[in-house]
C-alpha cells in the first residue's frame, strides 16, 4: 500500500518519492477545509466518545477489540512527520498489514471529485470506514493518516501520534513542495499540537501515544516501541 522506497527496511530509506496526500474532508466546514492539514476539526461523528450513549452501549461498541486476535494501530500526525516511513518499517517488523488512507482513496477513488480551490481530492469518509469496516474488525491493520477524527473508535488498540521539531519540518515539506498556505498550514498544525489534541478527543487518552520522530534514531526506537507494544497486545477478555 506504501510507496516503493518506504518499503525497504534497511538502510534507511532516503527522501519519500511519493506526493502530498491531497485530501481534504467534506465533514469539515469551509473554513477548517485544508489540504494535507488537519485543522482544528470538530469532534468526531463516528463511533466516538457520546455523551448521551448508555454505559453499556459503549461498552458494546468496544466489544469489537476481544474479536480480533491481533491489534489495530492508528498512526497519525502533521504530513511529514514520518507515518508512511514508520508504517512501512513496522508492518515488515510484526507482519501488520499498513493501509495508507491516501492511497486507498486514490486507487479506490474514495472522494467526492477534485477541489479546484484547494487543489485537493475531497475524501468521502464514509466510503472510506465502509471500504474498511471488515478487515478492522478481523484486526492487524496498520492505518496511516494525517487526521484521526471520523474512524470508529472501537476500531483501534493504540492511536500513535508522530510529532517534528517544526523547523526539521519546515525543511521536509519543502522538499516535497510543498509552499504557500500548504506549507504554512501544516507548519502551524504542527506548532499547535493539533493532531494530539484531535486523538486525545477521539480515542481514550490511555490508548494515544505521542512519539518524536525528528531523525533517523527517533524512527529506529519507535518502531521498537512499537513491535514491543504489539507483540505484549492481548485481546481484551471483556
Ligand atoms: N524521523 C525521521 N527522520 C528523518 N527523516 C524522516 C523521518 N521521518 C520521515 N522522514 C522523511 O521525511 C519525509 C516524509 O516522510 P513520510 O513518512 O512520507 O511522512 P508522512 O507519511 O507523515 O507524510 C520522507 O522523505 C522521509 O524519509
Amino acid at each position: 500500500m506504501a510507496d516503493g522506497p518506504n518499503h525497504q527496511t534497511q538502510p534507511w530509506p532516503g527522501p519519500s518519492s511519493r506526493q502530498p496526500l491531497d485530501l481534504h474532508s467534506t465533514t469539515r466546514s469551509p473554513g477548517e477545509q485544508q489540504c494535507d492539514f488537519a485543522g482544528p476539526f470538530s469532534p468526531g461523528k463516528r463511533g466516538r466518545k457520546n455523551p448521551n450513549q448508555p454505559p453499556i452501549l459503549a461498552m458494546a461498541s468496544r466489544g469489537g477489540g476481544a474479536r480480533r486476535t491481533r491489534p489495530n494501530v492508528l498512526v497519525t500526525g502533521t504530513p511529514g512527520t514520518g507515518k508512511t516511513t514508520t508504517c512501512s518499517l513496522l508492518a515488515d517488523a510484526v507482519d501488520l498489514r499498513h493501509i495508507n488512507i491516501g492511497d486507498l482513496v486514490r486507487e479506490k477513488s474514495l472522494h467526492d471529485g477534485w477541489d479546484e480551490e484547494l487543489e485537493c481530492h475531497i475524501i468521502n469518509e464514509d466510503l472510506v470506514c465502509d471500504e474498511l469496516e471488515d478487515m478492522m474488525g478481523e484486526g492487524g491493520i496498520l492505518v496511516d493518516y494525517h487526521g484521526c477524527d471520523f474512524f470508529p473508535e472501537r476500531w483501534f488498540d493504540l492511536v500513535v501520534v508522530l510529532q517534528t521539531d517544526n523547523s526539521i519540518l519546515h525543511d521536509r515539506l519543502t522538499s516535497r513542495g510543498y509552499m504557500g498556505a500548504k506549507l504554512t498550514n501544516n507548519i502551524e498544525c504542527e506548532i499547535f499540537q493539533m493532531l494530539l489534541e484531535e486523538a486525545r478527543e477521539s480515542y481514550k487518552e490511555e490508548i494515544v501515544m505521542p512519539l518524536r520522530s525528528d531523525n533517523v534514531e527517533d524512527i529506529s526506537r519507535n518502531v521498537g516501541t512499537l513491535t514491543e507494544w504489539i507483540n505484549n497486545w492481548r485481546p481484551s477478555r471483556s
